[in-house]
């Protein structure tokens, strides 16, 4: 024998009720089945507000009555067969007349007592069960309709009625030893000895399908509502949750408990006493094998899955008095008890000097009232402090057996929650090791389950939330690349790259689930302007984990948020160098508070695109070498310039191409003025901890005087234009020489150089064509040959890569 129970979900409609019908056949070839049914989709709380209108004296109740009534029999209507309605019309309208009378009697009276309730309620379920057991027997079903109540007997406490087991499971056994056919049972409803109608409580059809799978002690225990089962966690918050396949008793039990709601523990009980089988099935999705709850504990992950509570406050009882803690704690919980206030987690430091309670918000102030009248004569005296109420926290629990003497669970818990910034108020875990639970700021809840559920379930599947501010040649590049690499990353790489965020000068949007990138976005299509700060703001409260700001921008505006931003414990990876080039001591700071807040701040593209370069460096030093000379052509674009000059075309109209190759800053004068190699000579005799500032470098500019003060880049290439044979004739000089122009960075000495050289064709420069850059690093240990660094040093596709690999060395960083 199975019992299966259908909740309100999956008979809220004439459609959903044929799916029902389809798995109730599908069963019935293997099995002996017994249904309960929960009342049609929102008929309890019509049932309940008519009540509460009655009571109140509007009129309108009879309306909506009227229109339960109408819902009633056009479900009748459409199930059943003109021939056959009429026993079951009959059976409607009669109920409806009974409700008819008893909501005018509420309405005189104005009185709805718990006993009222329960008896209004249970309309809803003896209409339901009866209308289905009919229409199955209209499909050929051989059924006999059980109104629970005649067998499932319970004290008076109207609402959340006690079952008298033993009554019960005798009554049951009896009922099924006369009846046949399949039992078509009301969920939710019992009575008493005297036969008043009594309510089993929250998710009371639950129950009654385990009261009945205990009584006849059933093969198994079926639950079909509208989700696949128990899922790791909220799916509404974690969009990656996903069913668990298998939880024993304790575990189902201390996941409902910590805000889980599929199942309800108390309707667990009477099937956990018989340690029957619980399924979790979807009526919508009934391929999909749901969650079997059972006795096991089965081996493998450390945790099964994450709940959560919102809407918690923390409520902190302390003082000397506190100390005597048997005494203490005893009458604190005393307090409690007496005035019905649940508490969700006690956490007691061991100087026993205080206790802290998790406790819902709108039970605090109770909470609050209880302990302190207790206290009364302490609190007055001095010896214990006013309770302190902590509002706007939440509870987050990981939950699993296997916790159980397998270390690892708390610290991968906190580390996952402290890298990213989520503050924990107070924390508490049972002897049983079966829950770790914390009280975390309920702004951070999605967050934090996100993150936990990463650490837990994803650690081999990574999400990366990124925001990119700077949508223009590298920016569309590294989205392009995204898009490309998204389905190999998640399947040899187990990352999942997604961008919620994206800026230009002019617009900016935002998407929660991530853009779809293999359909490119067009920003000019939003119509929210450009707001930086909002930009920030908006990331923050999308409050992601694993967040990373990308800056492609060429923006001193965007580089002063890095502080901002790093405090808020996200990431940064950026080809933008304007940050690193400012003052030496906002280099320090924007790498301390990387440090301090424990995420990355990653440039390597400051310098030389996706060259290799600062990681390089950045070993060389943690591994104990010391820079002796730096010199290098770091200039993509001027490489280009020089190089092509000597084919003999105009300066202008090669710096033009460099521009159109991608290989230019935004305005090309940042290459040609020398400032833009200043930069990275700046960043590079940093990163081999040189205390270096901007004004000490030696710059040579190639823009000639005239052209510095122009206003927009076409302007200033009309009047470069003029230039052309000046540069022509420096291109003369050197040839004539045998020599060729190189515009170079050294570094030496704690003193940086930029210019253009002449060099000997001899000289390794020379040889240096396109946009290559070539960094010679002469350092103690590579003191008689240095260590050279060559290749294509700027062009959207080589420095998206390099922005791109920084991201992903994000990913595999937040890994562990
Ligand atoms: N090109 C290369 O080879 C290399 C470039 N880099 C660096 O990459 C960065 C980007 O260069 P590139 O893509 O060529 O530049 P682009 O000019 O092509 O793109 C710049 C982008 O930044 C946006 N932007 C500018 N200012 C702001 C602002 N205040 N707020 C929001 N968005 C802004 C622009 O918006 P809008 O279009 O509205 O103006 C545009 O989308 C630069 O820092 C550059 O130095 C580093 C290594 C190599
Ligand atoms: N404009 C730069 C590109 C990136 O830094 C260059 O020419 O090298």
């Amino acid at each position: 024998m199975k019992i299966i129970k259908f909740g309100g979900s999956s008979v809220a409609n004439p459609e959903n009720i044929q799916r029902v019908f389809s798995i109730i056949k599908e069963k019935l070839k293997e099995h002996e089945l017994a249904v309960v049914f929960s009342a049609f989709g929102g008929v309890t709380e019509s049932l309940l507000k008519i009540a509460q209108l009655a009571r109140e004296g509007d009129e309108a109740y009879r309306e909506v009555l009227q229109t339960l009534e109408e819902k009633h029999l056009a479900i009748v209507r459409q199930l059943i067969s003109v021939q056959s309605q009429s026993t079951v019309m009959t059976f409607v309208k009669v109920r409806f007349k009974e409700l008819e009378d008893l909501f005018h009697g509420i309405y005189l009276i104005k009185e709805n007592s718990p006993r009222t309730l329960d008896y209004v309620a249970s309309f809803g379920e003896r209409l339901s069960a009866f209308i289905l057991a009919e229409s199955m027997q209209g499909q050929g079903l051989k059924t006999q309709f059980l109104d629970a109540r005649d067998v499932i007997r319970t004290n008076d406490r109207f609402g959340q009625a006690k079952v008298d087991f033993e009554v019960t499971n005798e009554a049951i056994k009896n009922y099924f030893a006369k009846y046949d056919g399949i039992k078509v049972i009301t969920g939710f409803i019992s009575s008493t000895a005297k036969g008043e109608t009594t309510t089993l409580g929250r998710s009371g059809s639950d129950y009654t399908a385990a009261i009945f799978a205990a009584a006849l002690d059933a093969e198994n225990l079926e639950i079909w509502t509208d989700v696949s089962g128990v899922l790791t966690s909220d799916p509404k918050l974690v969009y990656t949750a996903f069913t668990i396949p298998q939880l024993s008793y304790n575990e189902a039990m201390e996941l409902s408990h910590f805000g889980a709601k599929v199942i309800f523990p108390a309707t667990m009980q009477p099937a956990m006493r018989k340690s029957i089988p619980i399924y979790i099935k979807n009526t919508f999705e009934p391929e999909n094998p749901g969650t079997l709850i059972n006795g096991e504990v089965s081996p493998g992950a450390l945790i099964k899955g994450i709940s959560s509570i919102p809407n918690v406050s923390i409520v902190t009882v302390q003082g000397a008095g506190m100390l005597d803690s048997t005494v203490g704690t005893s009458r604190v919980f005393k307090a409690l008890a007496e005035a019905k206030v649940n508490v969700l987690l006690i956490s007691q430091a061991s100087s026993e000097h205080s206790i802290c309670l998790a406790i819902k918000t709108q039970e605090s102030y109770l909470a609050k009232e209880a302990v302190e009248k207790e206290f009364f004569y302490e609190i007055k005296s001095g010896e214990m402090d006013k309770v302190i109420l902590l509002h706007d926290l939440a509870t987050v629990a990981v939950v699993g057996e296997n916790m159980k003497h397998n270390p690892g669970a708390s610290g991968r818990m906190f580390r996952a929650l402290g890298r990213n910034n989520i503050n924990v108020g107070a924390i508490a875990q049972g002897s049983s090791e079966l829950n770790i639970s914390a009280v975390i700021p309920q702004p951070d809840l999605q967050k934090a389950l996100n993150a936990l559920h990463e650490a837990f379930f994803l650690s081999e599947n990574k999400v990366l939330h990124v925001f990119l501010v700077g949508v223009g040649l590298i920016g569309q590049a590294l989205i392009k690349m995204i898009a490309n690499q998204q389905q190999k990353l998640r399947g040899d790489n187990e990352l999942d790259i997604q961008i919620h965020g994206m800026a230009n000068s002019r617009f900016m949007a935002f998407h929660e689930d991530g853009f779809d990138l293999s359909n490119p976005y067009e920003l000019s299509d939003s119509d929210e302007k450009t707001d930086l700060n909002k930009f920030i703001r908006t990331m923050e409260e999308m409050n992601f984990s694993n967040t990373v700001f990308v800056d492609c921008t060429a923006s001193q505006d965007v580089a002063e948020l890095y502080t901002k931003i790093l405090e808020a414990k996200v990431a940064i990876v950026t080809p933008n160098k304007k940050a690193n080039s400012g003052s030496m001591d906002q280099y320090r700071a924007l790498k301390k508070l990387a440090k301090k807040r424990g995420v990355k701040f990653l440039y390597e593209t400051n310098v030389a695109a996706g060259l290799p370069v600062i990681n390089t460096l950045q070993d060389l030093m943690l591994s104990g070498d010391r820079v002796i000379r730096i010199e290098a052509v770091l200039s993509g674009s001027m490489n280009y310039i020089f190089s092509e000059l000597e084919k003999g075309d105009p300066f202008s109209e090669v710096v033009k191409k460099a521009k159109e190759l991608g290989f230019t800053e935004p305005d090309p004068r940042d290459d040609l003025s020398g400032m833009d190699v200043a930069r990275k000579i700046l960043i590079l005799g940093r990163e081999a901890e040189q205390d270096l500032e901007f004004d000490s470098i030696e710059i040579q500019s190639m823009v000639p005087e005239d052209c510095q003060n122009l206003g927009s880049v076409p302007e200033f290439f009309e009047v470069l234009r003029t230039h052309d044979i000046d540069f022509a004739e420096m291109l003369k000089v050197a040839e004539a020489k045998g020599e060729r122009l190189r515009f170079m960075a050294t570094l030496e000495n704690g003193k940086a150089k930029v210019g253009l050289n002449s060099l000997p064709i001899a000289h390794p420069f020379s040889g240096l064509g396109g946009s290559d850059n070539m960094i010679l690093l002469t350092t103690d240990r590579y003191k008689d040959r240095p260590m050279i660094i060559r290749g294509p040093g700027a062009g959207a596709d080589v420095t998206a890569a390099g922005v791109f690999a920084d991201v992903i060395r994000i990913g595999n960083y937040t890994r562990e």
